[in-house]
């Protein structure tokens, strides 16, 4: 089965939404974006999650120590670091002992686990802007626990997951309505779409 990760909430009806439809995974962004929230307000959405949920904190080009702070701060149990961040970066958060997640772009090293991580996620060249990109480039490419992640939708993923074949997919833009405001609907739809794709 594909592995399912929604990602940007910032609504207790968003995450209640997403559990109860089947994700696999959660995140919040605590990084500059339209979807930021601040680490105490990942922590309230957090504790809505069953532990078969992965909550996810998500980050781009913060320094080690500030994403650790943050981490804890929310009870995240896992780390998406975006940007071109150095192997030492992965090993100086990995006794928080939290899943860490490498994101990158389609030009990076694919194999995951290269730089110790548990999980890789390959995106857009700007992450979280909505914007697709030639999926099938990475199919054979990417190794490992890999998601797919880039302008998916709800009438994409399907042939995003045939074009790609990733390990999970991950979306954000493409449940919403506008930058930052999630609907429930589309939440349901890119759950249910994949879940028959995959
Ligand atoms: O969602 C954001 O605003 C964001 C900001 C900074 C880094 C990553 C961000 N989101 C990640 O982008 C992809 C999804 O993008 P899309 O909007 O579905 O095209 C996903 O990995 C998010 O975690």
């Amino acid at each position: 089965m594909v592995y399912v990760k929604i990602c940007g909430l910032s609504e207790p009806e968003h995450v209640t939404t997403a559990v109860e439809a089947g994700a696999d995974a959660i995140g919040f962004v605590m990084t500059r974006s339209p979807r930021r929230i601040a680490p105490e307000r990942a922590a309230e959405l957090a504790a809505l999650v069953p532990d078969h949920v992965l909550t996810v904190g998500v980050f781009r080009g913060e320094d080690p120590d500030t994403v650790r702070a943050a981490a804890l701060a929310s009870g995240v149990r896992a780390i998406q670091l975006h940007g071109r961040h150095p192997h030492g970066d992965f090993t100086a958060l990995k006794d928080l002992g939290l899943r860490l997640i490498r994101a990158v772009d389609a030009e990076a090293d694919l194999r995951c686990g290269a730089y110790d991580e548990d999980l890789l996620l390959v995106d857009a060249p700007h992450a979280g802007s909505g914007q697709a990109w030639d999926w099938a480039a990475v199919r054979g490419r990417a190794s490992g626990q890999w998601l797919l992640a880039g302008g998916l939708t709800p009438a994409n993923v399907a042939e995003a997951i045939a074009a790609a074949a990733p390990w999970g997919v991950d979306v954000s833009s493409g449940v919403e309505t506008a930058p930052g405001v999630k609907d429930p609907a589309l939440i349901r739809a890119f759950l249910e779409t994949v879940r028959r794709a995959g």
